[in-house]
């Protein structure tokens, strides 16, 4: 053996080994929760397809995060389920004042002064046709069966709901649509309600058209009605395509830049962390990846605890400090065990 040959002395007791993380290891402000909330003020829905997750009506918010408050939990994401709400082309419910994610910032704010509160910004959950965009009566030019976007009612509709969270109490909004120019649109629509120095940005910047959002849109009753999202969501392959998203939203205004999905996405982490180094990296360990590691879990591949820091610690390590997971309860536990 050379001298230079030996590393296992560095790594033999265990908080050495903790030590060659570079100082990047999980905290529990890392993480935000995201949570569905149901127009029925009393549900309490177990989602099958997203084991452990429940949609949630208004007047359970209070039992439900309560005690997840108290153990550390420092940030929500909301998605609104309106079960009942009738949907439209424009996704109107969107911005109802009585949609449940605007009724939910209202209470959530006056229940939980310190967490705080990102809407997620879409049409998908909305709209009669189920796409996250305004759709043009024009056939798409290339595929008949896949919809045509029209860009700036789009972007400008966005931007409408995006403004009517920020003044329902929103301290960040994030929109997940994948319509161009909607960052430019949303920062200028929170100027313009005086808004803009009191509700952050997230935005979605890298999100792939991926086959990983199953379990959500089943929770969500997002799926679309024709066609799918691959005229807006970015091509899987698109590294590139991801880092110019990227840009442009850091040039439009964005406060933080998220990657999603995130597992299968690891080198589009570490691109946003490179080229976009002084703005926050968000990535979303989405539906799929969360009931995919579960899934190995239950069947006996792996330790449920052990996976879901190993997939997690990898985001961070790929240079993400924000994590949306749906393990966010378990970590508040696991994060004090350590
Ligand atoms: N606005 C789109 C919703 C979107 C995925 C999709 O349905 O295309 C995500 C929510 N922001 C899904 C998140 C998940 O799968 O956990
Ligand atoms: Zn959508």
């Amino acid at each position: 053996l050379d001298v230079s040959s030996i590393l296992h002395g560095g790594i033999h007791h265990p908080t050495l080994r903790s030590w060659q993380s570079n100082g990047r290891n999980l905290t529990k402000s890392m993480f935000i929760y995201p949570i569905f909330i149901s127009d029925d003020p009393d549900a309490e829905e177990v989602i099958s397809s997203l084991p452990g997750q429940k949609r949630w009506g208004l007047n359970k918010l209070e039992g439900f995060l309560g005690p997840l408050v108290k153990k550390g939990l420092k940030g929500v994401i909301l998605f609104g389920v309106p079960m009942k709400m009738e949907k439209d082309a424009r996704g109107s419910a969107a911005d109802d004042p009585s949609t449940p994610v605007i009724q939910a910032l209202h209470l959530l704010s006056k229940l939980f002064p310190q967490l705080m509160l990102t809407v997620d910004v879409c049409l998908c959950e909305y709209t009669s046709h189920g796409h996250c965009g305004i759709l043009s009566s024009l056939p798409n030019p290339g595929h008949s069966n896949q919809p045509t976007i029209e860009m700036e009612p789009s972007a400008q509709r966005i931007a409408e709901v995006a403004v009517a969270y920020a003044k329902a109490g929103a301290h960040c909004v994030a929109p997940s649509d994948m319509m161009d120019g909607r960052i430019r649109a949303i920062k200028l629509g929170l100027m313009h309600a005086g808004l803009a120095n009191r509700c952050a940005l997230m935005s979605y910047s890298a999100k792939f058209a991926s086959g990983l959002y199953g379990p959500f849109r089943d929770a969500a009753g997002s799926a679309p009605s024709f066609g799918n999202r691959k005229c807006y969501q970015l091509p899987p392959n698109g590294r590139s395509l991801a880092r110019r998203a990227i840009q442009r939203d850091a040039r439009e205004g964005a406060d933080i830049l998220m990657v999603k999905p995130s597992l299968p996405y690891l080198d589009i982490i570490s691109d946003c962390a490179q080229y976009a180094p002084d703005h926050p990296t968000a990535c979303y360990q989405v539906s799929g990846e969360y009931a995919m590691v579960v899934a190995g879990a239950e069947k006996g591949i792996y330790g449920l605890k052990e996976m879901a820091f190993e997939t997690t610690e990898s985001m961070v390590r790929a240079g993400a400090s924000i994590i949306l997971s749906y393990f966010t309860p378990q970590f508040l536990d696991w994060l004090d065990e350590e």
